[in-house]
């Protein structure tokens, strides 16, 4: 059963005021990993309870303990929880959103400030952080329940909500919360189906659907020997210095093409069948594709097939940076007295962080002790998530297919993402159903990157996807 018109009709004729939203939520930078904004993240959780019990639902600010991030014990930000309806004749389906976002800084490379909406009217781009990643899909359910609310429409499906604000740094504290609250009479019981919009698609043109995520383990590896930073012209040549052990440690982790050096880590992975092949091949995809949404012409292949499992069913390791480094402008001559390089895998099935950490943890230890430094190596593993891979063939795909074919006149594409959602994996193992990622935006929208944006048109469109989603829900065998 598609929506019906008057909702529509109510998201066109409030586009303008929706962007308006998303400006404010932008403002808000509720950054997990920097504790300096953690009251920031709070703030943008009691924002949207204002906006969440403005349009019907009840609300719970589920507070999640503490925890101790870069030394810092720290409380975690609230769980959202929401219920709207609860009639026993309709389905319940389980949205889950996440409101932190990564870093920014202007002077990371961003044109404009990131935390400040700014709608580029010829391009029809709203850029901001958090536009995409995930504060626009988040709001893009708010606007569905608004425009129910002020039309004064009961919605065609039970809805209970979980929104978190730590995704962006490890889900602390969530997966305790859903299997605390999974049993008969719990908060999550009665769930039917989880439906998360907090990814992309694959290109520009295509809209799909995802039943698959890659997991994670993000590792720390600190060097430290000398007491205290040094002058390279009174130490230079006579001490171990931290900073050449990591690079060289760093370098021995993953070839330039990305092929991962662990040894161990490559044997778990999934034998490649011929069935699964060919649905990459049939994706639309190209080449051309993942380099202009990295904005190089950097592929690691000529062959789309091998760039499309590179990113969906292949594990990659990525080094992210070094703290503790010189990294100011200018040439100071300093021996950095501990460094500490920061490096994840994306997983696969059938990897775990539980069954590869200990091959990671060995051959760190293994190369360093190669080097015959004094100094002295840390390693520790900062967090991680399983991969994920649903069956599409479930109703909750069925209405998703049908919602993107009533609103943007095609048949997704049916993808795995790249990326993790840790507590993915959670919802479909301890509630025992099945979830759906729908994404609302491009595959160029730079989610973690500079100048993030949203299209307009994605945002009004992809809130009438998310709308006419509960809909075909509500009718789908
Ligand atoms: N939109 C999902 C997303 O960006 N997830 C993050 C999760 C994460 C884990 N650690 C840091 N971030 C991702 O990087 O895939
Ligand atoms: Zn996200
Ligand atoms: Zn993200």
């Amino acid at each position: 059963m598609p929506a019906p018109k008057a909702v529509i009709d109510y998201i066109n004729a409030n586009a303008d005021k929706f962007i308006d939203k998303l400006a404010k939520a932008v403002a808000i930078p509720s950054i997990s990993g920097d504790g300096k904004h953690r009251g920031d993240v709070v703030k943008m959780a009691h924002f949207l309870k204002g906006e969440l019990e403005a349009v019907g639902v009840s609300v719970e600010l589920r507070d999640l303990g503490k925890h101790v991030m870069d030394g810092e014990e720290l409380h975690l930000p609230p769980a959202i929880l929401g219920k709207l309806g609860n009639d026993p004749k309709k389905k319940t389906v389980l949205l889950y959103a996440h409101y932190d976002v990564q870093p920014a800084l202007k002077s990371d490379g961003w044109d404009t400030d990131p935390f400040k909406l700014v709608i580029d009217e010829k391009t029809g781009r709203l850029i901001g952080r958090g536009s995409s990643d995930d504060k626009g899909p988040l709001l893009g359910w708010i606007n569905n329940l608004q425009a129910h609310h002020a039309l004064g429409l009961e919605l065609p499906v039970n809805i209970k909500i979980c929104f978190e604000g730590m995704e962006e740094s490890g889900s602390e504290g969530l997966d305790d919360l859903i299997k605390a609250e999974a049993g008969p009479g719990k908060y999550f019981d009665g769930v039917d189906c989880v439906c998360i919009s907090d990814n992309y698609w694959l290109n520009t043109r295509t809209p799909c659907l995802t039943y698959g995520l890659r997991g994670l383990s993000y590792f720390k590896l600190k060097i430290s020997g000398p007491g205290r930073d040094l002058h390279s012209g009174v130490f230079g040549g006579t001490v171990h210095e931290p900073m050449t052990d990591l690079v060289y440690v760093m370098s021995k982790l993953v070839t330039p093409d990305g092929k991962i050096l662990i040894p161990g880590v490559n044997d778990l992975v999934a034998p490649l069948t011929d069935k699964e092949k060919a649905l990459y091949d049939r994706l639309d995809y190209g080449v051309e594709d993942v380099e202009s949404a990295a904005g190089g012409r950097i592929a690691i292949s000529s062959e789309k097939t091998t760039v499309l499992m590179g990113r969906m069913r292949y594990p990659s390791l990525s080094i992210h940076g070094v703290e503790g480094a010189f990294s100011a402008p200018g040439a100071k001559t300093v021996i950095p007295a501990s460094v500490s390089g920061k490096f994840s895998i994306r997983l696969v099935p059938n990897q775990t962080p539980d069954n590869i950490r200990a091959f990671v943890e060995k051959y760190v230890k293994d190369e360093f002790a190669k080097l015959g430094s004094k100094n002295t190596l840390e390693i520790e593993e900062l967090h991680g998530g399983k991969p994920w891979v649903a069956s599409p063939d479930h109703y909750n795909y069925k209405a998703a297919v049908k919602a993107t074919e009533i609103i943007y006149g095609k048949t997704p594409d049916m993808t795995r993402e790249g990326g993790s959602i840790p507590v993915t994996l959670t919802f479909a193992e301890a509630l025992d159903v099945n979830v759906l990622l729908l994404p609302m935006g491009r595959g160029d929208d730079g989610a973690h990157s500079t100048n993030e944006k949203l299209d307009r048109s994605n945002y009004i469109e992809g809130t009438k996807l998310l709308g006419t989603y509960l809909y075909e829900l509500s009718t789908v065998q």
